[in-house]
């Protein structure tokens, strides 16, 4: 399954009425690798909070089928559960588990039914994401390593949609690379929407678009 987004005048209000978003229209195939870039504090996370309804907005917020700025708030959770898979600035990981346990955090939440299923790909994917030793705590893990597993946790609830904060920003060159090699990879090869905020010219080379937020208004879409 793949998700495509289209945002029709969004709108994220901060406190004392402060605009902090506004988005006209936005349009994401599904299957894009889409890059969201710009200045600090321009408000791309609080876009990207608000494509993932974290963040309550105004205007239309469309994937697929399903008008998500509808749903009640325990529907918008059933539904980013199901289909998103998130990779934030500070990972979230919980140091007293281990990868594993981390890495299948998603089992917990799921139907009875899926949590061996989504146990059995986390172990995968932390393997195909060269993370031998998933069952150490992720307290003793490095940047590059920490990042991926939480890339793991993301991909295994095997989501259409992948939400990604800076996902190369803690790391060295190398580790960053290979993160942008396996989220790629990752995304293209189950035809995943992919929604990344970086600075990092590697990753947003290897995206199919790259939107700029300005003062909080998402500019003209230009080709990566
Ligand atoms: N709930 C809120 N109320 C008021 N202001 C807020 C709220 N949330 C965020 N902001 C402000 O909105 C602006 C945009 O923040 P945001 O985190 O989205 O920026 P960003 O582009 O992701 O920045 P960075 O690249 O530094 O992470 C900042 O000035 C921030 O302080």
């Amino acid at each position: 399954m793949t998700l495509g987004l289209t945002l029709t005048d969004l709108c994220v209000n901060g406190s004392g009425g402060r605009v902090l978003v506004q988005a006209a229209d936005l349009k994401v195939p599904p299957g894009t690798l889409l890059g969201i870039t710009g200045a600090s504090g321009a408000g791309k996370t609080t876009l990207l909070h608000a494509i993932a309804g974290i963040v309550p907005s105004e205007g239309s917020i469309r994937w697929g089928e399903t008008n998500f700025s509808k749903l009640s708030d325990h529907a918008r959770t059933a539904f980013r559960a199901r289909n998103m898979g998130m990779v934030f600035q500070d990972f979230l990981l919980f140091d007293d588990l281990s990868a594993h346990d981390n890495a299948r955090l998603a089992a917990m939440f799921a139907p009875r039914a899926e949590r061996a299923e989504i146990t059995v790909r986390a172990k995968q994917h932390l393997s195909e994401l060269g993370l031998t030793d998933p069952e150490r705590h992720v307290a003793s893990y490095s940047g590059g390593e920490r990042q991926r597993v939480a890339l793991a946790r993301a991909l295994a609830a095997d989501p259409a949609v992948v939400l990604a904060d800076e996902p190369t920003a803690a790391l060295d060159r190398r580790a960053a690379d290979r993160v942008i090699h396996d989220l790629v990879a990752a995304c293209r090869e189950r035809g995943r929407t992919l929604i990344a905020i970086s600075h990092d010219t590697h990753l947003l080379d290897a995206m199919d678009r790259v939107v700029h937020v300005t003062d909080g208004h998402l500019a003209a879409q230009v080709p990566a």
